[in-house]
C-alpha cells in the first residue's frame, strides 16, 4: 500500500511517502511555500490512501484539497476518535482535540505500550499525557519557543537584534534573559507535568517522547531520560491509515 502522510501544522507543513509502512520520502514546506508541493507530489506514484493531519486555517485547507486533485483520490482529513488504535481519549469533546496531538498519542502508544509524556514543540508546544492503560489523561498547551519570542517583542519595547544569545542560570543581558526564560518555561512545564502525573497517578511516567520543529533547543535543558521521534505525526497518521483500512 503507497500512503501519503500529510501533517499540516500552523507554520510548516511536513509529509510522508510510504510503501507498506516503510518511509519512501519525506519533507518539510514552510506554510507560504505549499505551491512547491505540485512539483514535489507529482514526481511521486499515485498514492492509494491520502490521510491529513490539518491544524491549521481555513485558507491551507483549500489550497491542500486543490493540490490532492492531481490524484483522483479522496483524501482522509483525521478527527479524533474516543477510542482508536489502543488509545481511549479522555478530551470532553474528543473531536476537539488536535488530529496532530491525536496522531502523536496513537504513535506513542503503539511504539511502547507504556505509560507517556507526549511532547511536541512546534508552533505551539503540547505535553500530552498518556496511562500505562493506553489513556489520554490530558494534556496542556504553551506557546512554543519562537512564538514566545514574538510575542515578547511584540508586547514590549525591547527590539531583539542580536542573535547571539546563549542560555544562563542568572542570565545578565537582554537576548540571555529572553532565551532563557523561554527555556526555562518550557522546560519547566514538561518538569511539572511530569511531577504532576506521579502525584495524581501514583507512578512514575515510563517514557518521554520528544517529537516536533523546535525540539532540538530544549535538549540540552533537560534533565530526565526522553527519546527524541523526529515524524511522530507521521508515524500515528500511518497507524491510523492502516486503521482506517481495516474498518
Ligand atoms: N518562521 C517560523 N515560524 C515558526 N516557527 C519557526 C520559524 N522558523 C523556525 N521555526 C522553528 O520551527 C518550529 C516549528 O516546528 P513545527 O514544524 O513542528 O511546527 P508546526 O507544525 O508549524 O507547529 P504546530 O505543530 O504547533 O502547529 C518552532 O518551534 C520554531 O522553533
Ligand atoms: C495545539 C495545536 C496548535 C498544536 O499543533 C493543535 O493541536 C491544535 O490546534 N489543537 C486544537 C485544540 C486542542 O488540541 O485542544
Amino acid at each position: 500500500m503507497y500512503c501519503l502522510a500529510v501533517d499540516s501544522g500552523n507554520s510548516f507543513l511536513k509529509w510522508a511517502f510510504f510503501k507498506n509502512g516503510r518511509k519512501l520520502a519525506l519533507n518539510t514546506v514552510c506554510n507560504r511555500e505549499l505551491h512547491q508541493l505540485d512539483t514535489d507530489w507529482r514526481s511521486l506514484r499515485q498514492p492509494d490512501t491520502i490521510i491529513v493531519s490539518h491544524v491549521s486555517g481555513h485558507d491551507i485547507q483549500i489550497q491542500l484539497a486543490q493540490l490532492f486533485k492531481i490524484w483522483n483520490i479522496q483524501p482522509y482529513w483525521i478527527e479524533p476518535l474516543p477510542k482508536q488504535c489502543g488509545v481511549i481519549n479522555n478530551y470532553t469533546d474528543p473531536k476537539q482535540l488536535g488530529s496532530d496531538r491525536w496522531a502523536a498519542l496513537i504513535a506513542s502508544w503503539n511504539k511502547f505500550h507504556e505509560s507517556c509524556l507526549v511532547v511536541n514543540v512546534g508552533t505551539a508546544q503540547t505535553i500530552d499525557v498518556l496511562s500505562r492503560d493506553g489513556v489520554f489523561l490530558g494534556g496542556i498547551i504553551v506557546p512554543g519557543p519562537y512564538t514566545l519570542k514574538n510575542s515578547i517583542q511584540f508586547a514590549t519595547q525591547i527590539n531583539l537584534k542580536n542573535d547571539n544569545y546563549c542560555y544562563q542560570n542568572f542570565p545578565t543581558n537582554t537576548t540571555d534573559a529572553i532565551y532563557s526564560g523561554i527555556i526555562d518555561a518550557l522546560v519547566g512545564s514538561i518538569e511539572r507535568t511530569m511531577r504532576l502525573f506521579q502525584q495524581y497517578q501514583g507512578y512514575s511516567i515510563k517514557h518521554c517522547l520528544i517529537s516536533g520543529g523546535g525540539h532540538a533547543e530544549l535538549l540540552p535543558h533537560l534533565e530526565f531520560k526522553y527519546t527524541v521521534i523526529e515524524n511522530l505525526v507521521l508515524d500515528g497518521m500511518l497507524l491510523i491509515a492502516q486503521d482506517t483500512e481495516r474498518t
